[in-house]
């Protein structure tokens, strides 16, 4: 299993948003996250991802395994296009970015500064980087928002090259992504139930 998440309970400011979370993520499998606005598919993502402790239970398998996007694109405005890509195969110990810069389409901004670039256009950029991690496991949160209808299938094409290659995906999105094999799990249920806050988790 790439990832196995088991009894998992997050929180934000103490609080705990779900409880009771369960799921095994196989390679070459893609899971989304549906649920309404508030109900803590970021908290879990960001669980996931190791950016917050479990309130309660286990996450295994995930740690360096992970490439994280978030709402943020975390991207150089200094830096080109190419230069930000560089940047992060660097920092991940890969190489190779063309694909990256094909697959989201971002040959002929190759030289842009990405602080230059159109909300849709950094968006592509952020996703791209997932492609020079080299890493395993993608954990996107609302992926596709900025996205017109054809960067959407770019990036519906590169989930789906990643799972063939045997890498898996957990997403929260509220669209329809165009990948049809992907699991889908509702966390509306698992929210969770009113009990005190643990305080020693407050000042994180
Ligand atoms: N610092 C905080 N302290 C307490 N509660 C918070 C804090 N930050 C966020 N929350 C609440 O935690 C809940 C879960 O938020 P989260 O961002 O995980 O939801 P989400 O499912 O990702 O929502 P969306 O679909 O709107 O992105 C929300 O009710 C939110 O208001």
């Amino acid at each position: 299993m790439m990832l196995s998440v088991r009894d998992l309970a997050v929180a934000r400011g103490g609080v705990p948003v779900l409880e009771g979370v369960s799921f095994d993520l196989a390679p070459g499998r893609a899971l989304v996250l549906r649920g309404p606005n508030g109900s803590g598919k970021t908290t879990l993502l960001r669980t996931v991802a190791g950016l917050q402790p479990p309130f309660e239970g286990t996450v295994e398998g995930a740690g360096e395994r992970i490439a994280y996007a978030a709402h943020s694109d975390g991207l150089k405005s200094m830096l080109t296009v190419t230069e930000n890509l560089r940047f992060w195969a660097h920092v991940f110990g890969t190489s190779d970015i063309a694909p990256a810069l094909h697959d989201f389409d971002l040959d002929t901004l190759a030289d842009r500064l990405a602080g230059n670039l159109s909300a849709g256009q950094k968006r592509r950029l952020g996703l791209a980087r997932l492609m020079v991690t080299g890493r395993p496991v993608w954990v996107l949160d609302e992926p596709t928002v900025s996205l017109d209808t054809a960067s959407v299938a770019l990036f519906a094409t590169a989930v789906r090259k990643h799972l063939a290659a045997g890498g898996s995906a957990l997403m929260a999105t509220h669209i329809d992504l165009g990948i049809p094999e992907a699991d889908v799990f509702d966390v509306t249920p698992l929210k969770a139930r009113p009990r005190a806050a643990k305080q020693d988790e407050a000042f994180l």
